[in-house]
């Protein structure tokens, strides 16, 4: 794949979503649809936006037991996604079922820590330990259950790959210099992203929320 950024289309506008995808198809590698877009318009939806002819990275952040998990990903297998998220902390036997039931095409990716955390939301939770202890011992989990790589930030994907080479590594979060961090707390450069080894970018509120998404999404492109 040539173009590494997939644009994370988080509105439950169909209409919008179709529109921003028309704007940026040729800048952009695939696309993301999330817990907002799929809660709207569920797998016709999916269907719809297929039409542009792009991969699309189907982002449900499943988390549930193995039983419920493996049932959600045979019924979404259908729709040959991708790329399909489930939660690492879900464990091990969660992980396996989930990428035993999903599409041999498809695949499964575990989230390791969210990038809107930080150290102290993980304390908080009961986690010991900073980002970057999380994200390792949660890249080993999902390296020993056989998905095929994981959601983290910028600042672990180096620390990652490493542990884990021939992982595939999708890191949301990122942000130009000047940008707009929002939520995100974990957050690096697109470029600084793919030098630490990502695999894929997803980028959202950058291209989605720019005056010129099309522009937007090519000014990334060209930081790569
Ligand atoms: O799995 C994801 O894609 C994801 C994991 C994560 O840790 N952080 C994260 O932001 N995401 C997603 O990446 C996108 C980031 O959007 P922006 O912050 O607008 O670029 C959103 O669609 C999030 O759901």
């Amino acid at each position: 794949m040539s173009n590494r950024i997939y644009v994370a289309l988080d509105t439950p506008d169909l209409t919008r979503a179709k529109a921003i995808a028309a704007r940026v198809r040729h800048h952009v590698g695939g696309i993301k649809l999330g817990l907002e877009f799929f809660s709207a318009h569920g797998q016709p939806g999916v269907h719809a936006m297929a039409e542009f002819g792009l991969p699309i990275f189907l982002d449900l952040k499943l988390h549930d037991i193995p039983n419920t998990v493996a049932k959600a990903v045979q019924a979404l297998g259908a729709l040959e996604p991708a790329i399909l998220t489930v939660h690492a902390s879900g464990g091990r036997a969660m992980l396996e079922d989930a990428k035993a039931a999903a599409p041999i095409g498809t695949k499964v990716i575990a989230v390791t820590m969210l990038t809107s955390l930080d150290a102290a939301d993980l304390a908080a939770t009961g986690v010991t330990g900073n980002a970057h202890d999380q994200v390792t011992r949660l890249t080993e989990l999902a390296r020993e259950a056989g998905v095929d790589g994981i959601v983290c930030s910028g600042a672990e994907v180096a620390a990652a790959k490493a542990i884990w080479p021939k992982g595939f590594f999708v890191v949301p979060g990122v942000r130009l210099p000047d940008g707009a961090i929002g939520d995100q707390k974990r957050v690096v450069t697109p470029r600084q992203a793919m030098d630490a080894g990502a695999s894929i970018l997803v980028v959202g509120r950058p291209i989605t929320q720019a005056e010129d998404p099309d522009t937007a999404a090519r000014a990334i492109g060209a930081t790569l």
